[in-house]
Formats: structure tokens, sequence, C-alpha cells
């Protein structure tokens, strides 16, 4: 069987949390203080992680009801987001950092001369802060957030708008991410896309999903790929 790798490709776009920065202790610190706030019990960081993915407004709706899908009351939300937003805003680099091989990965990417784009579904007045405080944010010639287009992931908009931006088709970009979020709006997309194992994906394993590659890290999705 002819071998898939390495895949060649013209772009890599990379997914935020779970992938390039471990952001679940700030998220959960946030939480937890909205949580006080609201006198709701307290939530643990397990938990959390769990509600990451979908964006801001779906991790509040999770923490008011401590469920995945279901709606909490629209006064409570109403009110409850811009507390949220509040919180996270002050702790939104406090304990976050890039995972192991993520600097390295990013830095053998730009050598290597693939362009590249961080395409997230945390909204921008956090993304572009939090890329800035952990020395990111010039590694990517567009940043595309969960509020900067109509659609977000898993929707493949975000994906086909950065193909558009890069002048590629999208069996020329790759995607790495940590989710199904991710790996939906790849197949949609009709891109490639590799997950890492270490980040947010409901605290599934990465292996059930439909996916071209897992990569231990960011480092190591660039030894299965080559420029196209
Ligand atoms: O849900 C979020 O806010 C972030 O999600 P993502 O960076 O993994 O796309
Ligand atoms: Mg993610």
């Amino acid at each position: 069987m002819q071998d898939k790798f390495p895949i060649a490709v013209k772009a890599v776009v990379i997914d935020l949390d779970g992938t390039l920065l471990h952001t679940a202790p700030d998220l959960a610190e946030a939480a937890t203080r909205m949580a006080s706030e609201l006198a709701l019990p307290p939530i643990d960081l397990d938990t959390v992680k769990s509600y990451i993915g979908n964006g801001v407004s779906r991790l509040v709706k999770r923490v008011l009801v401590r469920d995945m899908t279901a709606e909490p009351d629209a006064e409570l939300f109403s009110r409850a987001l811009p507390i949220y937003e509040k919180h996270y805003m002050d702790v939104v680099s406090a304990q976050s950092r890039p995972y192991p091989g993520v600097v390295e990965g990013l830095q053998a990417l730009k050598q290597a001369g693939y362009r590249m784009a961080c395409i997230t579904n945390k909204a921008e007045k956090f993304t572009v802060p939090l890329l800035k405080a952990t020395g990111l944010f010039d590694y990517f010639e567009m940043i595309l957030s969960g509020d900067s287009l109509p659609k977000k992931k898993p929707d493949p908009m975000p994906l086909l708008h950065a193909c558009e931006h890069f002048g590629i088709t999208p069996q020329e970009l790759l995607l790495i991410g940590d989710s199904l979020n991710d790996t939906q709006a790849a197949r949609a997309a009709k891109c490639h896309v590799f997950c890492v194992p270490y980040g947010y994906n409901r605290g599934r394993s990465v292996d059930e999903l439909d996916l071209d590659a897992v990569v231990p890290t960011l480092l190591d999705a660039v030894k299965l790929i080559k420029k196209a």
C-alpha cells in the first residue's frame, strides 16, 4: 500500500486551546470565580476541561447547567456571561503556557517555509492578548477566532476562508487540533487533519476520531508533511 506520508501541504493552520496552549487552568479559574459570584456550587478543573471547545458562550452555559447541551435560564445566562468574561480577561494568560514541542514545532514550520494561521473558537478579545502574552502571536499571518466569521468549527467556513487567504486548495492545507470540532471541520472542508493526544476532546481519546494522524507534539507533525 502506498504510504500516505509525508503529506504535501502549502499551509498549516493550528488550533489554540488544547493544541498550542494549555488554557484549562485559566478557563477553570474564571469559571470558579463566576460560580462563586453567582452562588453556584464550585466546579473542578477536569469538569471544565470537558466543557472546552465550542466557544465562551457554550462554556458558560455548560458551567451553569453542568451539562454539555442543556440551555440555562436565559436571564441567568445574560447575567453570567459578562461576569465570566470579566474574570477570564483578568486571568487569560496567568497560567496558560505552550505545550511541550509547540514552540519548536512552530519554529520548524516557519523554517521550512509553511504559511501559518491560528484557527480557534475562542473569542478574539481573548485570543489576541493570549497569543501575544505567550509569545506565539507573530508566528501566524492570520488569526481566525470564534467570532471572526459567521460560523466557527466544526463548520468548515474558517478552514475554507484560510484556503482563500492562502490561495490554495483544501488538499494543500493541514489542520492540527485536539478535538472532534477540528476533525469535523477538516473533513467537511476536505483538508488534512492531525490531532495531538493531550488536549481537550471532552475527555475522550483522539484515537476515536476520523483523522489522518495522531502526533505526540507539534514538532512530530512536521515530520509527516512536506512542502507542496
Ligand atoms: O472553545 C474555545 O473557546 C476554544 O476552542 P479551540 O481553541 O480549541 O477551538
Ligand atoms: Mg482545541
